[in-house]
């Protein structure tokens, strides 16, 4: 038996827009049949335009379905308040915040109006939840800034507070990490993984990092530019070729044994790379973007071995039964260059 329970689900499902006055009317994806669990963390990928925004918000119940049903713990959406809803769906939009006069720590604290009411008085319970938002997210620091006055990964990380302290079984998030340095991205995706293991709830959330998606989803809905979410395990999306078909461009190659997008086409000869892990790691990406391919067998005519001393990293380049030794990765695209 599935352990995790559906939280958002749907049926034979349409989003896009009626069209108002003189605009047409536009489907931008249908027949979607997804399932949104607790414990579990999914994130929504498609190019620029599939419609990952429309479908949060429909979800969200902030935008209205074409067609088709959308349950939320089991009753039907169509049926519930907004006040209902906002009791078990908290969301980070992409929206600009536009409000001033108002401190980090109040806009954290709007988090609780579904149980407080707009101006109602937070109780013992309702500081703890801000609180913890406060500290899981990294923002006392400024809690008592303006928000006008925040920068926009700042910014970021209080919208992804308020939806802590709202503290819903479903968190849908629009490209959360969008304004997120490294470090900050992965402390947010661990945090949103950490949340949703020990406590059960469901995480939903886009992004274009499609790396950053595949390691830290459990699940992954694709949208197509041809209005189709196909919804699986990251690795076997990957395997079936389905997700490179989704992101298919011409000039980009979705490279399956290293889970990531190649830049280059090689043009040049092929090279067997081998040796010292993290020397072989960074090597590889030289070698491919000057234009190489880097072969993991033997039988290429060209080897490089790459080894580790007290002194350093070490190249040992083998041509036609001759050795060369460079002491870098710059003097080892010397050589080959004159190879
Ligand atoms: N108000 C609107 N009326 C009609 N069409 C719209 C409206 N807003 C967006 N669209 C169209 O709906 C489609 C989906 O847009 P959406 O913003 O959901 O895509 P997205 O996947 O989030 O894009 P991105 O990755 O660029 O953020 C696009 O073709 C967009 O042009």
């Amino acid at each position: 038996m599935d352990p995790h329970k559906p939280i958002i689900s749907t049926e034979k499902l349409s989003i896009g827009f009626s069209g108002r006055g003189r605009e047409a009317p536009k489907t931008v994806a249908a027949g979607i049949d997804v399932s949104l669990k607790s414990g579990q963390v999914v994130c929504l990928l498609g190019p620029n335009g599939s419609g990952k925004s429309t479908l949060i918000r429909t979800l969200a119940g902030l935008h209205p379905p074409l067609n088709g049903e959308i349950s939320l713990l089991g009753e039907s959406m169509a049926q519930l308040t907004n006040k209902d809803i906002s009791k078990k769906i908290s969301t980070v939009l992409t929206d600009q915040l536009t409000i001033g006069n108002l401190t980090v720590r109040e806009l954290v604290s709007f988090g609780r109006s579904p149980y407080t009411g707009w101006f109602g008085s937070l109780d013992k319970r309702d500081t703890q939840k801000v609180e913890w938002a406060i500290e899981s997210t990294g923002i006392a620091s400024f809690v008592n800034r303006d928000v006008l006055q925040l920068s926009d990964g700042e910014r970021q990380k209080v919208m992804i507070a308020r939806a802590l302290a709202q503290d819903t079984p479903a968190m849908l998030l629009d490209e959360p990490t969008a304004h997120l340095d490294l470090p900050n991205r992965v402390s947010i995706i661990r945090l949103l993984r950490k949340l949703s293991h020990n406590t059960q709830k469901a995480v939903l959330f886009s992004t274009h990092e499609l790396d950053l998606a595949l390691k830290a989803a459990d699940h992954l809905w694709l949208i197509s530019l041809q209005g189709e979410v196909i919804t699986g395990t990251p690795e076997d999306l990957v395997l079936d070729g389905t997700f490179e078909s989704v992101f298919e461009k011409d000039s980009f190659v979705f490279d399956r044994a290293t889970g990531s997008f190649k830049l280059h086409e090689p043009s040049k000869m092929p090279i067997y790379l081998y040796g010292n892990e993290v020397g072989v790691f960074w090597t590889r990406r030289a070698l491919e973007r000057a234009g190489y391919k880097v072969k993991e067998s033997n039988g290429a005519g060209l080897e490089v071995k790459v080894q580790q001393s007290d002194d350093g990293f070490q190249w040992i380049v083998t041509e036609k039964g001759k050795g060369h030794r460079k002491d870098s990765v710059q003097h080892l695209l010397s050589l080959l260059h004159d190879l």
